[in-house]
């Protein structure tokens, strides 16, 4: 499926959205409802990530599990398959998932008596699960590659019959992540404790009948900011359900976006975000804690002409697409400047005039953020987004919401 965008720009926006759930709040409450069955959700994500972590945990008998892109469910699955005493299965994903990185969560559950084997490359998936009741209450793990790691470690932890001491080796990154899994480990009754490079948690055999509602996702919210900030002065969008008190990282985007004359309104339901002034000319983040939303700043960037400066995008390569370099090969196609290292994106302040670029296509490189960040320069550009179901992976409904808006989504 190809989507042509931007046939016309800088209209006045006035408009409604409901977001799907968070996949990540999702793929976690799914883990601890395998471990507690009398967790109750609401609210989940429709997310294909989500879709194929529900099929997984609905398949007790399956030789062979197929988590697809989906890596929050090849991680969190690794460490709860570990635990399955008496299971044996191979646990495998897309072409892409084998080129990501799992061999420090291998190694750390290996340490604690685990038996996995690697069934293609050392270090990648697939994976030969033989589950086993683990003995060890201690563990050391590195903790700057992924969180997704740590976040495992964490969602079994309680299941352990004397809990679990980790140890963090090195600079944490994406420390919401963790925050997020410790949070919704103490909101179903597990205590927890996060201090300096130590985290541990209690051993909890059952928890109380409860509901645990989802919130919907901060990060599929990312491109209803851009849209804003590259929309006229004067443009509203309202978003539900987010919540000033997330424990999504990604909600430093109301902060963030202030910088592009974006002003963020808490209210009962949801936010509304108004494009109350023109952007500033530089835009400078570390974006260690919130990984996922700098694709979408960097589009930003492009469409409003300001220079910006990102750090802290070292795992940025390891995710469903190296992402720094696709962003340097898509933003180039406007004509825009870009110096990457494998940690850092420089965009030079965009001088040309976006609205004369003739029709740019959009490559996707099977990651559903690269169409969504792109997006919202319909505002500014004409573009063809290029295999742009990829949404899927986070956020089916993307297109129809964007047709809904009244923005011109044709397909091809
Ligand atoms: O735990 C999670 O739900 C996630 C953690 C982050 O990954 P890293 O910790 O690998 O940066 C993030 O990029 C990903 O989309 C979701
Ligand atoms: C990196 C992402 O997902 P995952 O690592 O779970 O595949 C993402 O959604 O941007």
């Amino acid at each position: 499926m190809k989507v042509v965008l931007g046939e016309q720009h800088e209209r006045v926006l006035k408009g409604r959205v409901r977001l799907t759930g968070s996949k990540s709040e999702s793929n976690r409450l799914l883990i601890l409802q395998a471990f507690y069955s009398n967790l109750e959700l609401t609210n989940l994500s429709n997310a294909d990530d989500v879709r194929f972590m529900q099929r997984a945990l609905s398949s007790p008998d399956a030789l062979e599990v197929d988590i697809h892109h989906a890596g929050t469910a090849m991680r969190f699955l690794t460490a709860f398959l570990a635990t399955q005493n008496g299971r044996e299965l191979v646990l495998t994903g897309s072409h892409r998932m084998k080129e990501r990185p799992i061999g420090i969560l291998v190694e750390a559950l290996r340490s604690m008596g685990a038996q996995i084997d690697y069934d293609g490359e050392e270090g990648f998936p697939p994976l030969k699960i033989t589950g086993k009741a683990l003995t060890q209450k201690q563990v050391r793990i590195p903790a700057k590659v992924s969180s997704q790691y740590i976040s495992a470690l964490l969602l079994i932890a309680p299941s352990l019959p004397e809990g679990l001491e980790i140890e963090l080796i090195g600079e944490i990154t994406s420390r919401p992540y963790l925050e997020m899994t410790l949070s919704l480990l103490e909101r179903i009754g597990v205590e927890t404790h996060f201090e300096g490079q130590r985290i541990r948690v209690e051993p909890q055999a059952d928890i109380a009948v409860q509901s645990q509602a989802v919130e919907s996702d901060w990060s599929a919210a990312s491109y209803y900011y851009s849209l804003i900030a590259l929309s006229p002065v004067g443009s509203q969008m309202h978003l539900s359900v987010l919540r000033e008190d997330s424990l999504q990282g990604d909600r430093v985007l109301a902060e963030l976006y202030e910088a592009f004359g974006v002003v963020t309104r808490y209210e009962d339901q949801g936010v509304l975000l108004s494009k109350e002034r023109e952007a500033n000319s530089v835009f400078e983040a570390d974006l260690k804690d919130a990984p996922d939303i700098a694709q979408t700043l960097a589009v930003s960037c492009l469409g409003l002409g300001m220079r910006c400066d990102m750090r802290g995008l070292h795992t940025l390569p390891i995710k469903e697409t190296d992402r720094l370099a696709a962003m340097k090969t898509e933003l180039e196609k406007f004509g825009a400047e870009v110096e990457i290292t494998d940690r850092s994106l420089h965009l030079k302040a965009f001088e040309g005039d976006l609205s004369s670029v003739p029709q740019v296509d959009i490559e996707t490189y099977h990651d559903h953020r690269m169409a969504m960040a792109f997006a919202p320069l319909c505002q500014k550009a004409k573009m063809r987004i290029l295999e742009a179901a990829v949404v899927s992976k986070s956020y089916p409904d993307f297109w129809k919401d964007w047709a809904a808006l009244g923005l011109w989504v044709e397909e091809e």
